[in-house]
């Protein structure tokens, strides 16, 4: 007989990702499937669901040549946090996903500043409330029986009810995690609270797989689908982190900065917030600067080519603040923020390595900010996210954090999510009732 299996499924902007582990922890199978790139046109960035979910199938498909799909007992989804569509009472699709970055909706932020409480995580034209109230204005959605994050919706195709959610997607629609309710202040922003979907803590169970897919993919029908969380999260949770003071950056698209606390700590004047998880909170933000700026300017081929040949010992002495686009988010929340990469040197490795420095900065600053707030400074950080294996960039963040920068053997998101699954069957004896606490969720 095989051995038990869980799933992590991990969907991006650029892919889904799925990871299966045994009992203890040990990853047995990987997947992935590409997704084409977003629909830009300048602050207003989309993509087709439909797209997510036939990612989805592909990478179970191609996870299950190689694992038995009838050994998984349970299976999580996290998504891109601040990612939404609305659907109909059935689950279909009425609009576009409005990616995490999409800043179209400056007028609802503007809103939302004047009526949020300093402790919401929904400021800033990206925030998910900021795009409900956009989309909820719109006549094609008359419809509408639900806003749903992006791991709430492949959650939903995969078998779970429909409008249901996790406490961690749901932080940047306006949750307040601390009471654990939709807060009286969105109904000042004319929220149409029905749209709002029920909320659970990440690692409840809140389903079993649909029979559709226990015929098509082999799964059993009695598989767990088990609420997830958000990327950033999910890489949180891979890295092993989870005791007060473990700080995890994320260096993907973006930079992502979570220290673990035992108490909530928010700023909108800083674009800091706090999510829940188990019995601590990760607090920190996100920024736009991160990996998407290389990109803009870099193959994948020429970063792997360079990497090598970068000089961490020699500062460029170039003060980069590097962004895709006008606009920041953490620590600075400006949504005129001007990207900073002039003078461009003749050289491109040292462009590059500007731009890193840069990135770097604002990590170090970010740490310091949290710092300033009430947050532990970490003793060490952990990394994950496609920057982490730039052994010359870690060099580069260590001299400007002062401390050890390590990375951790598993920094996918989708192992963050598989984890989460094999803890909320392992502590939940059957019940629905959430982990205690981060070692045993
Ligand atoms: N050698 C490298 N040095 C620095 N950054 C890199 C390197 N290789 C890849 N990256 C960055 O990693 C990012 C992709 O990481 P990933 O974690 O897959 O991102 P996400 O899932 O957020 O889209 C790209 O934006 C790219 O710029
Ligand atoms: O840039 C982003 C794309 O996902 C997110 O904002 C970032 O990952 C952090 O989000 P969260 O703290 O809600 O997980």
């Amino acid at each position: 007989m095989s051995e038990d299996l869980f799933l992590g499924i991990d969907l991006g902007t650029s892919g889904c990702r799925v990871v299966a582990i045994n009992e203890s922890g040990a990853a047995v199978g990987r997947s992935h499937a590409s997704l084409p790139p977003p629909q830009r046109q300048g602050e207003i960035i989309e993509q087709d669901p439909k797209q997510w979910w036939q990612a989805v199938q592909q990478a179970l498909r191609s996870l299950f040549a190689s694992v038995p799909a009838s050994a998984v007992r349970a299976l999580a989804v996290d998504g891109t946090s601040g990612t939404v569509l609305l659907v109909d009472a059935k689950g279909n699709p009425l609009t576009p996903a409005l990616l995490y970055n999409d800043s179209r909706s400056r007028t609802e932020a503007q809103l939302i500043a004047e009526q949020a409480p300093p402790n919401s995580g929904a400021f800033g034209a990206t925030s998910s409330l900021a795009k409900l109230l956009h989309l909820q204005a719109r006549p094609e959605v008359r419809q509408a029986a639900y806003l749903l994050h992006q791991a709430d919706w492949i959650a939903f195709r995969l078998g779970a009810k429909l409008g249901l959610s996790d406490e961690n997607n749901c932080l940047k629609t306006g949750y307040d995690p601390r009471r654990r309710e939709w807060p009286a202040w969105l109904e000042q922003v004319r929220t149409r609270s029905e749209l709002l979907p029920s909320v659970v803590p990440p690692g409840t169970i809140i389903g079993t797989v649909h029979p559709a897919h226990v015929k098509a993919l082999g799964l059993s029908p009695k598989a767990a689908l088990v609420a997830g969380t958000t990327d950033s999260i999910a890489a949180f949770l891979a890295t092993g982190a989870g005791k007060p003071g473990d700080a995890v950056t994320s260096l993907g698209s973006t930079l992502a900065l979570k220290i673990a606390s035992e108490h909530p700590l928010f700023s909108a004047k800083y674009g800091v917030y706090s999510h829940r998880l188990g019995n601590l909170w990760l607090a920190g933000g996100a920024s736009n600067s991160g990996g998407a700026v290389l990109r803009q300017y870099f193959t994948q081929a020429q970063l792997d080519e360079m990497t090598p040949q970068l000089r961490p010992e020699q500062p460029t002495g170039l003060s980069y603040y590097p962004l895709p686009a006008q606009g920041e988010r953490f620590p600075i929340p400006d949504f005129q923020y001007p990207p900073r990469l002039t003078p461009r040197p003749p050289d491109d490795l040292i462009f590059f390595q500007a731009i890193l420095e840069g990135i770097a900065r604002i990590e170090a600053q970010g740490y310091r900010q949290l710092q300033a707030l009430g947050a532990p400074f970490p003793q060490q950080v952990r990394t994950t996210g496609g920057g982490a294996h730039n052994p010359a960039w870690t060099q580069i963040r260590e001299q400007m954090l002062k401390v050890p920068v390590t990375i951790a053997s598993e920094t996918e998101a989708a192992y963050g999510s598989a984890l989460l699954a094999q803890r909320a069957l392992t502590c939940s004896s059957g019940a629905t009732a959430p982990c205690p606490d981060l070692d045993n969720l």
